[in-house]
């Protein structure tokens, strides 16, 4: 890693002190920081370092997933950060920032190579990128990289808009667009699992699959967010980055010998222009988009959407969307991928399920539920795992088979956080898992007409209990083509509880109804 200054906007927000501070903690721990690294945090209240220090302090105490103790360890981390005032929209402010990165890079002896991290409200995020340039503080001898965290852009003209305003100061390999999912560590394992393992690799086309079902339940409501959640609904806010980022990582063929990252966005890229666009009119035969009402998750009663703090009345906003697409090209075309994404929902977890074809033949007295076909399980957040589904004989009842489930887990705590990987890549200059701009037009593009579909109450909001697995109309989207949605079934006992190394659970048909 070069020697970087880290030059964070936003450093007093929320963002800073229950991501970005673990993370950065979490590769100092590592050794995965030079020890040259020079943080710069920004924002408009008046900080002196040292309460800047406490407050990053306090803030790994926290949210680090290490234990924050050893003082020697902290203060030398600590020492790496300063603190500047700094208002998005005052030129001057960025003239004054200049000077004392200058200062900085020649009190530690470094090359001027900036990392911008923009961890503030989207409306900034051209003027902050204009000012960067405008300044002087991006012509510097060193290189220069934007790290923007979401949302990018409210509809396909806003993101396109928005791109082209950032493009006049940055150029494409020069911007690192955030999407969390993308750092999740089982979400980068996929292109490795698919091209280190021949037999994944022999498997992953339309011969053997029958459906893939990619979701991403939470039991949080819209929490204190209702601004911005309310505008933006389960499509925008979940659906249109992180979920067709998950289909785009998993449907990739990657060729065997190589995994740069220009081969992966250009295999992205290729998936997201192969995805059967939808019409308006058709979005109400593979999209069900639904709001949450008052129910019980974990023993306590939760109230209804309209009734949550901020959230009017009468709003039609989805909390929850559920959508059938096809991808048409050589390896997928017949293979639907379900996607559902929401809010209140009755366990937490996000997980691609593989379904594949063919269930066994079975002797004619072998009882119905006794047919499993074989899933490939990815769980991807809270617990991280990958479990195959397989059939083999009952000892107690010789003639029925029995699931047999192989099973591998990892422990909570030697999972990094994504983003400890996605800030190590942006260091780096690894752009792998960050969104490429064609991938995130390609995204809106294939959602506007679900966007506009919504907004013109083409299609119903349905209504899900919260505490269930969505609505029955969710259900009714896979039971059309013949199949339903796989569940974790232990979740169905206790939904707190993490799954232990080597306990064996089941997969099960949805029993939402
Ligand atoms: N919080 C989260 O979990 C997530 C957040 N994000 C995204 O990250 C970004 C930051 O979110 P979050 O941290 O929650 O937001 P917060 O509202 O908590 O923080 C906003 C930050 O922006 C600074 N700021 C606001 N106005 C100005 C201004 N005019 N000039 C300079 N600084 C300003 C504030 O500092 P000060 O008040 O001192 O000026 C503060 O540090 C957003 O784009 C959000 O969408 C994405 C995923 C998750
Ligand atoms: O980006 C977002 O993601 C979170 C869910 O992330 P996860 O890592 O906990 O699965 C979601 O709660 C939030 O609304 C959304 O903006």
């Amino acid at each position: 890693m070069d020697s970087t200054t880290f030059v964070l906007f936003g450093a007093t927000g929320d963002l800073a002190k229950r991501k970005i501070y673990p993370a950065l903690y979490n590769l100092f721990i590592d050794r995965k920081l030079v020890p040259t690294f020079s943080l710069i945090g920004l924002g408009r209240r008046e900080l002196s370092d040292e309460t800047f220090q406490a407050n990053v302090e306090q803030s790994l105490r926290m949210f680090s997933r290490r234990q924050a103790e050893d003082p020697v360890l902290m203060n030398s981390f600590l020492s790496a950060f300063r603190y500047r005032v700094l208002d998005v929209g005052r030129k001057d402010d960025y003239k004054k920032l200049l000077n004392q990165i200058e200062l900085r890079e020649e009190e530690l002896g470094i090359s001027p190579n900036r990392l911008f991290y923009l961890s503030v409200g989207p409306e900034f995020f051209e003027t902050i990128a204009a000012n960067i340039q405008e300044s002087g503080l991006g012509s510097a001898n060193g290189w220069k990289r934007l790290v923007i965290e979401k949302p990018f852009g409210h509809d396909l003209q806003s993101a396109r808009d928005l791109n082209e305003k950032l493009s006049k100061a940055f150029a494409e390999d020069e911007i690192f667009r955030i999407d969390h999912y993308l750092g999740k560590p089982m979400v980068q394992k996929l292109e490795v699992l698919q091209q280190t393992n021949p037999v994944l690799r022999a498997l992953w086309t339309n011969r053997y699959i029958a459906n893939v079902q990619i979701t991403a339940n939470e039991t949080v409501g819209v929490e204190e967010r209702a601004g911005y959640y309310d505008h933006v609904g389960a499509v925008r806010d979940m659906f249109q980055n992180h979920m067709l980022q998950l289909l785009m990582m998993l449907a990739i063929h990657l060729p065997s010998d190589s995994t740069s990252s220009e081969n992966v966005r250009y295999k992205k890229k290729k998936i997201m222009e192969a995805l059967e666009p939808l019409q308006k009119q058709s979005v109400g035969a593979n999209v069900v988009r639904a709001q949450y009402t008052a129910g019980v998750i974990n023993g306590k009663p939760v109230v209804d959407y309209t009734s949550e703090p901020g959230i009017a009345a009468t709003s039609m906003n989805d909390t929850f969307i559920a959508a059938k697409l096809q991808i048409d090209d050589f390896f997928w075309r017949g293979v639907p991928f379900y996607i559902r994404t929401g809010k209140r929902m009755k366990e937490k977890s996000t997980r691609i399920v593989i379904e594949f074809k063919g269930p066994l033949k079975q002797p004619s007295s072998t009882p119905e539920d006794s047919k499993v076909p074989n899933l490939l399980v990815f769980e991807i957040s809270p617990n991280e795992g990958i479990t195959l589904q397989l059939n083999t004989r009952d000892p107690d009842h010789k003639e029925e088979f029995k699931p047999i489930l192989i099973d591998f887990h990892s422990k909570k705590d030697d999972v990094p956080e994504a983003y400890e990987n996605l800030i190590h890549d942006a260091l780096h200059g690894d752009p792998t898992f960050f969104a490429h701009w064609d991938e995130v037009e390609l995204s809106w593009q294939w959602v506007q007409p679900i966007l506009e579909a919504f907004e013109e109450n083409v299609v119903p909001l349905r209504k899900y209990a919260a505490g269930s697995y969505g609505p029955t109309e969710s259900d009714a989207l896979l039971a059309e083509d013949g199949y339903h949605w796989w569940f974790d079934a232990k979740t169905e006992q206790d939904t707190d509880t993490d799954t232990k190394e080597g306990e064996q659970y089941a997969y099960h048909a949805n029993a939402n109804h």
